[in-house]
């Protein structure tokens, strides 16, 4: 608890209740090329045309660098090191208004260029939602439950990150292109973002969604120990930066609003988080269902048990162990943190509780979606 009275469980109710329904939406009738009718306009083919794509600095640099400058220089270096080695903060660049790591904007023309398969499975999360929990449980099931397979690298390098370039590694649209098919992939970005080939081809899109209070809260400690994302400042600070979306990949409300408003016009499995944690053996059968694969009874029962947070937090294939401290500095906070719900109330103040709720209401206004905040 910071800067306030905290909070309680009978005291505050979260916005949206239980998230047990969750009401379709009216939407138009299916396009004839698959993909965001609402978002899709914003970008061209090339993803560049109307798209705005810029570099600016955030918090301790100067607040605007372009290609020109000396910062995107430090931004572009080969070593992906150099901007924590430098002493300089990591900066966020934007495109179509959208904040995106620096060097995610400078290989923009690549990942907007690549070219989805229609067996691709696409896992979409806003950061901090369960990633690597449900990267776990697919691979889990892509592999009818062989533990042993599942250790054969790093979650981070199972699934190819769309928008990762940190070069002189391979970018995550390389890895993925040397990928054998069927694919598994994954991204951050909100809908209006993604490579048009994904809606061109009809491909499989897996979105776990999580309450937006607890979204905040990981975040915030993720970028306290991620040395690769801007330092959050206070949590005061950092409170304001996320209502107002100025953080990597943008506003919370935005992201999950606008896929969630897709999930009928595309193949898309759409989840909680908090249903995840609440019945993992219900929402595990649902992503066996839509990845078509028929497996028993005992193999569901390892994968529920494999995907434990107290499992994977003690799996160094899953824990972020392997990445270098250079990178996720773990003795600040751990990657595997606390994975429950309802961890906002040891942050928010009664007023910043609050003015969220408002804030909530505001954004979210006309969505049929409901989070759960409590279990
Ligand atoms: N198995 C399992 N059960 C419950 N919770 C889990 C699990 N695995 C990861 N987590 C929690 O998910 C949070 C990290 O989210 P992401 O994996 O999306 O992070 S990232 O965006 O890929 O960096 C982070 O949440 P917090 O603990 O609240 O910070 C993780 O602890």
């Amino acid at each position: 608890m910071r800067g306030g009275q905290s909070l309680d469980k009978e005291a505050v109710s979260g916005p949206g209740g239980s998230s047990a329904e969750h009401e379709p939406t009216c939407l138009e009738e299916r396009p004839k090329v698959t993909g965001p009718p609402a978002a899709r306009p914003q970008l061209s083919s090339d993803g560049l045309r109307h798209a705005q794509v810029s570099l600016c600095q955030t918090r301790t640099q100067s607040p605007v660098c372009s290609p020109g400058d000396a910062n995107w220089t430090a931004i572009s270096s080969p070593d992906p090191m150099a901007l924590t080695t430098a002493g300089t903060q990591p900066s966020l660049g934007e495109v179509a208004g959208i904040p995106l790591p620096a060097t995610t904007v400078d290989n923009w023309h690549q990942i907007q260029g690549f070219e989805a398969q229609p067996d691709d499975l696409l896992i979409c999360t806003y950061p901090k939602s369960g990633t690597t929990w449900i990267q776990e449980i697919v691979d889990l099931i892509e592999h009818s439950g062989d533990v042993d397979k599942c250790q054969r690298a790093a979650i981070q390098h199972r699934h190819p990150f769309l928008e990762w370039a940190r070069p002189p590694q391979p970018s995550g649209v390389e890895k993925a292109r040397a990928m054998p098919r069927p694919r598994v992939l994954r991204t951050h970005f909100p809908a209006q973002l993604l490579p048009p080939s994904f809606w061109e081809s009809n491909c499989k899109f897996l979105y776990v969604a999580r309450n937006a209070k607890d979204c905040l809260v990981s975040y915030y400690h993720f970028q306290r120990m991620n040395r690769t994302l801007p330092d959050p400042g206070t949590w005061d600070q950092y409170f304001e930066t996320f209502i107002s979306g100025k953080v990597a990949w943008g506003s919370w409300f935005e992201h999950v609003r606008g896929w969630w408003e897709l999930r009928d016009n595309v193949q898309m499995l759409f989840l909680f988080y908090e249903d995840i944690k609440r019945d993992p053996k219900q929402e595990i059968q649902k992503v066996m269902k839509f990845m078509e694969k028929n497996l028993d009874g005992a193999v569901l029962d390892t994968i529920v048990q494999e995907t434990t947070f107290e499992k994977m937090k003690a799996n160094p294939m899953t824990n972020r162990s392997t990445a270098p401290k250079t990178i996720l500095d773990q003795s600040i906070s751990p990657f595997m943190r606390k994975g429950i719900v309802g961890d906002w109330k040891n942050h928010f103040t009664v007023a910043q509780n609050e003015r969220f709720d408002e804030i909530y209401r505001q954004k979210m206004k006309g969505t049929s979606i409901n989070f759960c905040t409590e279990l």
